[in-house]
């Protein structure tokens, strides 16, 4: 079958079957695993630990040989080496030479990348810049706090300017400040239009991010969708009203039981215990590791 040219990922009936341990016996880790990623989407790969996930970005990254099936990237197979200069990754914990500062870090990938003189000095600054390590760039990454390592991971990720990235557990280990700062540039990074998969048990973080959500049960697709068709109660609808007088809320109570409905909670919004940690070590000067 080949591969749709319009997907940004496509993956098709893939499984990957290992064989290990003395008796040489087969684990099948992904299973009949189909789905795509539309350019231009954040797309959310989640399941518990051990459900295929790590796998299959393995797959679609060129590092394993599916057993059965296949994976494309823009429509080229995943096998071909030349899908890869497409993809920027960024795996759970980045390596890097400890010695090297930020910026020679990026030069370093950037020169393995083939780029050199003013073309490497420009999207070295422009990638510090983004990821907001240009006060940090001569700083040994040995010092970095684990916020930093990740968004100069991403900046390393990004150095090729490849059209689709893939994120495997970005915020894990990075304090609630990091963490927010790392969502936010995938935020951006979708807005300047680049395909996204990540993986995350923080589902609230996922939420917040992704368009779509396929979640992996045992090597197996077993839900996929667009995320607000998944996570909206069907025969429920909330709004929000500021300074809203009591006789209006009375009202409004009056008018729902008439139409034969059902008020189900009221009371105020809360804010999240991420804004007040931030709002809170903000203040403090803490935020800006
Ligand atoms: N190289 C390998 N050899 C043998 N078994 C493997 C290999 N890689 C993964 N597995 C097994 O395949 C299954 C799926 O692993 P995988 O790492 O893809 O899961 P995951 O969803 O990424 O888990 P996690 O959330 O813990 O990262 C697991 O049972 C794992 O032990």
């Amino acid at each position: 079958m080949s591969a749709d040219p319009t997907s940004a990922v496509e993956v098709t009936d893939l499984t990957k079957i290992f064989i290990s341990g003395m008796r040489k016996q087969p684990l099948v880790a992904v299973r009949d695993l189909s789905f795509s990623v539309r350019p231009g989407e954040v797309y959310g790969l989640i399941g518990p630990n051990g459900c295929g996930k790590s796998t299959t970005m393995k797959v679609m990254l060129g590092l394993l040989k599916p057993t059965k099936g296949s994976a494309s990237i823009f429509g080229q197979s995943a096998n071909e080496v030349s899908s890869r200069k497409d993809v920027g990754f960024l795996p759970e914990n980045p390596y890097f030479y400890k010695h090297l500062s930020g910026l020679e870090t990026l030069h370093f990938y950037g020169k393995l990348c083939g780029m050199k003189g003013s073309e490497l000095r420009d999207r070295t600054n422009a990638m510090l810049k983004l990821v907001g390590l240009e006060s940090a760039s001569s700083r040994r990454v040995g010092g970095y706090s684990k916020g930093m390592l990740q968004r100069i991971g991403l900046a390393q990720a990004l150095i090729h300017e490849p059209r689709l990235l893939i994120l495997d557990e970005p915020t894990a280990g990075v304090d609630p400040v990091g963490s927010r700062k790392l969502r936010d540039l995938i935020l951006q990074l979708k807005q300047n239009g680049i395909t996204i998969v990540v993986t995350s048990h923080l589902l609230e973080q996922m939420q917040e991010v992704c368009d779509r959500v396929g979640i992996m049960s045992n090597g197996r697709m077993v839900r996929e969708g667009q995320l607000e068709d998944l996570i909206s109660v069907e025969n429920q609808t909330e709004f929000i009203i500021e300074n809203a007088p009591p006789e209006l809320i009375a009202e409004i109570r009056q008018l729902t039981e008439k139409a034969g409905s059902k008020v189900v909670s009221l009371g105020k919004p809360r804010t999240t215990l991420e804004r007040l940690f931030i709002e809170s070590t903000v203040q403090t000067g803490d935020a800006e590791k």
